[in-house]
This record gives C-alpha cells, sequence and structure tokens, in this order.
C-alpha cells in the first residue's frame, strides 16, 4: 500500500537510495543486487537514475522489519502483506519497507524480492495502484511476472507523465 503524501513526484532526476537493516534470507550482496535491478527497471523506462549511500540519509530509505517498526503501518507477521512504500517526500518520503516475516528470495520460492521492491519503488516514485492485473503496481503480488519487461505499458504512460518520457540519448 502506497501511504500517499502530499507531493506526488520528486522534483529532481537524481534519487538517493541506502539499504539498513537486511534480512537473512539472503546474502547481503544478493540483496543489493535484488534492490539495484529493481530500480533499474523505472530508470530504463524514464529520465531517472538511482545512487546509493551508505552512510548518509537517503531519498529511499530500504530496510527490513517486522510488525511494530516505527511507522503507523505494522507488518502481520507471515504471509499477509509483504511491503510497503511511502510516496515522495522529505523524511520519510519515498521510504520501502519490507516485512521480514516472509522468506525472501531471488528466485521462484517463497517470495521475490526483486518482484517485489519494484513495485515498491513505483509507489516511492509516486505511483498509485493499479486495477490491471498486467500492472506491475497490481496491489496482490504475482509470481508468474516475467522479469524482463515487468513494466505494462500502464506502468510506462505512468511514469512518464509524472517524470517526462525517456529523453533519447
Ligand atoms: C503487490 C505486493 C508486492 C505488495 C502488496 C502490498 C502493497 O501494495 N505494497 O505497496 C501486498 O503485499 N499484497 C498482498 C495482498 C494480499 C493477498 N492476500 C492477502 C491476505 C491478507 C492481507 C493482504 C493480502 C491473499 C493471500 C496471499 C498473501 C501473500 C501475498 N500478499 C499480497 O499479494
Ligand atoms: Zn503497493
Ligand atoms: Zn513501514
Amino acid at each position: 500500500y502506497s501511504h500517499n503524501n502530499r507531493v506526488n513526484r520528486w522534483n529532481k532526476n537524481v534519487i538517493t537510495y541506502n539499504i539498513g537493516r537486511y534480512t537473512s534470507d539472503l546474502p547481503h550482496s544478493t540483496v543489493d543486487s535484488l534492490i539495484e535491478s529493481a530500480l533499474s527497471v523505472w530508470a530504463r523506462a524514464s529520465t531517472l537514475t538511482f545512487v546509493r549511500l551508505r552512510t548518509q540519509r537517503a531519498d529511499i530509505m530500504v530496510e527490513f522489519s517486522t510488525f511494530e517498526h516505527g511507522d503507523a503501518y505494522p507488518f502481520d507477521g507471515s504471509k499477509g502483506t509483504l511491503a510497503h512504500a511511502f510516496g515522495p517526500g522529505e523524511g520519510i518520503g519515498g521510504d520501502a519497507h519490507f516485512d521480514d516475516d516472509e522468506t525472501w528470495t531471488a528466485g521462484s520460492k517463497g517470495f521475490n524480492l526483486y518482484l517485489v521492491a519494484a513495485h515498491e519503488f513505483g509507489h516511492s516514485l509516486g505511483l498509485r495502484h493499479s486495477q490491471n492485473p498486467e500492472s506491475l503496481m497490481y496491489p496482490t503480488y504475482k509470481s508468474s511476472r516475467s522479469s524482463h519487461n515487468l513494466l505494462s505499458k500502464e506502468d510506462i504512460s505512468i511514469i512518464n507523465s509524472l517524470y517526462g518520457p525517456k529523453n533519447s540519448q
């Protein structure tokens, strides 16, 4: 669920992210590359670039946590809600939280972190849920999404409406 903010887009094209608490389901290096891949889904379809910070607070703080974790949206244990993210804005704006009571994987068992993160980062950039089951921003997890073209035409038109079409390189 994207907890909406007043602003609906970032007013810059270089967006920073920082991975705080990790899950113990996967090696840190695997989490790092799945998060980077999930962000590059949106980078490829927009004018946005993502820069990883390691020490300072970033626009998008990524963390794994369980139940009550410091915002008004406690997680619910295994299954149920898998993750949530906040729309663009200061502080908690843009942040993406993943329920560590899920089993996070890089493959088809448990819940695929790349697929879920790509959905959450859509919210971090200002997208809301879609009614189209083919869209990445559909509110229910689908393990069958093909990992090489995750975004529907609708997802792409919405990211373009927010940040302008991919500048022709
Ligand atoms: C899109 C996804 C990556 C993020 C969304 C949340 C979201 O929109 N974050 O931005 C999510 O977790 N959706 C639930 C929705 C949901 C499905 N069920 C639920 C049972 C209880 C509570 C929620 C659910 C039925 C049982 C299956 C439970 C496991 C899968 N869960 C889901 O698909
Ligand atoms: Zn969502
Ligand atoms: Zn949270």
